[in-house]
């Protein structure tokens, strides 16, 4: 087995108390502050590690960080300061190889972050959603993890994902939440939509996604909740909403916009706003704290 190798590797460069974490964490897009409080901190490099890849976006690090986490004695977590995605050109077993390298090291709860633009115009930029549902176009259409022969016999062909967001870990944010005095709309429940990326969506894209029931869209995740839901793991979801997906109701019509030019009435242009990747990391950087407080305060109500 693949992830054999990894392990052997870790076991070497990782200290006994830290080699079997009971806690996974995959940081999304500027949210790598979030390992800033693990204590007795032990850094791995992917390079070292047989099976990693290379994170090669702007705001992931290639490094696995072990450490405890929380109060009191600490949970021993291990975090991915940096995720792979298929659009760096990664294959999805590649993407999810991490995944697979923590069940084997004893992880149970996986938490998973990431940034994502809200097609619910409910959802305001900085929201934290905890997410209870997914679609994912992909995986309905030939792009799923699970495709091919299976490499472990022993986990199942054909894995229901009706029940994938653990309702128990979920319950314990919004504890978490109310013990941290967090404001009520800061905090909100939706489902995620997984797009390839790297495009960023057109608005027609956006209204499709919206109308299809998601709340908001991102391009990772996904893939590894199906490699963490395999490997039998409960999975914790929260998506940190860093931009708006401009959603406009209907066409910008240029046949209007030339008639009133022609008849003398021209209107002043509306400019969309569009999404960038440093917007998204710079919401990271702003709002990457709720995250990291709610996750403390997880970890201590595990
Ligand atoms: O790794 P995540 O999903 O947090 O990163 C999001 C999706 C794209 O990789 C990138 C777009 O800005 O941010
Ligand atoms: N779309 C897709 N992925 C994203 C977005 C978005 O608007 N924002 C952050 N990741």
């Amino acid at each position: 087995m693949a992830e054999l190798a990894a392990l052997q590797v870790l076991k070497e460069l990782v200290p006994p108390e830290l080699q079997t974490p009971r806690v996974g964490i995959i940081c999304g897009s500027g949210l790598s502050g979030l390992a800033t409080s693990l204590r007795q901190i032990v850094l791995v490099s992917y390079d070292k590690l047989p099976g990693f890849v290379e994170s090669t976006v702007p705001g992931h690090k290639s490094i696995l960080a072990f450490g405890l986490m929380g109060s009191g004695a600490g949970v021993p977590v291990v975090a991915m300061l940096g995720r792979f995605h298929p659009y760096e050109g990664h294959k999805l077993s590649s993407v999810v190889f991490p995944v697979r390298v923590m069940a084997k090291m004893g992880v149970k709860d996986i938490f998973i972050t990431n940034a994502a633009g809200a097609l619910n115009p409910a959802l305001a930029v900085g929201t934290v959603v905890v997410v209870h549902d997914h679609i994912a176009l992909p995986n309905l259409t030939g792009m799923n993890p699970l495709l091919g022969p299976q490499q472990d016999p022993s986990l199942p062909r054909f894995l229901p994902l009706s029940d994938t967001y653990s309702r128990s870990l979920r319950k314990l944010v919004f504890k978490a939440a109310h013990e941290l005095s967090i404001e009520r709309d800061a905090l909100a429940e939706g489902t995620y939509a997984w797009v390839s990326g790297p495009t960023y969506e057109t608005a027609a894209e956006g209204r499709f996604l919206r109308g299809i029931g998601a709340d908001v869209v991102g391009m990772s995740t996904v893939p590894e909740v199906v490699a963490a839901r395999e490997e039998g793991m409960n999975v914790l979801v929260l998506s940190l909403v860093t931009n708006a997906v401009v959603i406009p109701e209907g066409y910008k019509s240029v046949r209007d916009e030339v008639e009133a030019e022609i008849a003398g009435n021209p209107k002043a242009e509306v400019v969309d706003e569009v999404v960038s990747h440093e917007e998204v990391l710079a919401l990271g950087k702003l709002k990457g704290g709720l995250v990291k407080s709610l996750v403390e305060k997880v970890l201590d109500l595990l």
